[in-house]
């Protein structure tokens, strides 16, 4: 069974937890591995070397690592340099995902991919939009993910939801599709499962307790207000 066999058809969740908030450290953020993995994830996304070691450390499902940064005259966020491609393989990543938009960025995308290949590591590329996919698979990732659409100044507001049209437009492509981004219910899950994704991943909605408190805060709020 490959790699992407394990994920085909299953879960990934993203355990990220909001910068510098209480859970951001690596023993919670492996506890969330592992209790991911204890509910059935098929495999993790994670940020950071630290982190990925702890990870590592605690469990044998297959992870996606990225290392995110701030560029100052750059918007690519997702392992821009080729160190970060170093430091993740070193701490044990099975697929090193990255920025694959057309945006000014510190290093090609070429050379990303020659950096995680050279790592015996599979590449996920994170898209924005389709030119991103076809790009990405011609220079050789083997994974799509949609995680980008609706994150760059191109695509910013054009979809507020989970893009189903684009996990079909990458399911005509070929690659094994990821979808990424926005995943928020069971029953979106299930629509990008509908719309050809091979794999989903989970983040917000599953591990960034902040945020998915302020969803249920609001909603009660609001309801108290109307009422
Ligand atoms: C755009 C960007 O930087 N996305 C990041 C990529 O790793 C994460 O912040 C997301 O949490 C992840 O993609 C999962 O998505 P969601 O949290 O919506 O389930």
């Amino acid at each position: 069974m490959t790699l992407l066999d394990t994920l085909r058809g299953g879960l990934v969740v993203s355990c990220q937890p909001v910068d510098d908030g209480p859970m951001d450290d690596p023993a919670i953020v492996a506890a969330m591995a592992a209790a991911a993995v204890a509910g059935g994830a098929a495999g993790l996304r994670i940020e950071g070397a630290a982190n990925l070691a702890a990870v590592r450390a605690r469990v044998s499902v297959p992870i996606i690592g990225i290392l995110k940064r701030d560029l100052a005259d750059s918007p690519v966020r997702i392992t821009p340099y080729l160190a970060d491609v170093q430091a993740l393989a070193d701490a044990g990543a099975d697929i090193i995902a990255y920025d694959a938009t057309e945006r000014p960025r510190p290093e090609t995308t070429v050379a990303i991919l020659a950096a995680i290949h050279a790592r015996g590591a599979l590449a996920m590329a994170d898209c924005s939009k389709l030119a991103d996919g076809q790009r990405a698979l011609a220079e050789g990732a083997a994974i799509l993910g949609t995680t980008l659409s609706g994150y760059t100044d191109e695509t910013a507001g054009q979809n507020d939801d989970v893009d189903t049209a684009l996990i079909g437009a990458f399911r005509d492509l070929g690659g094994f599709v990821m979808a990424e981004g926005r995943v928020n219910t069971p029953e979106l899950a299930g629509l990008a499962m509908a719309a050809g994704a091979d794999a989903v991943t989970v983040g917000t909605a599953l591990t960034r307790l902040e945020h998915v408190t302020g969803w249920f805060h609001d909603a009660v709020a609001r309801a108290f207000e109307a009422r």
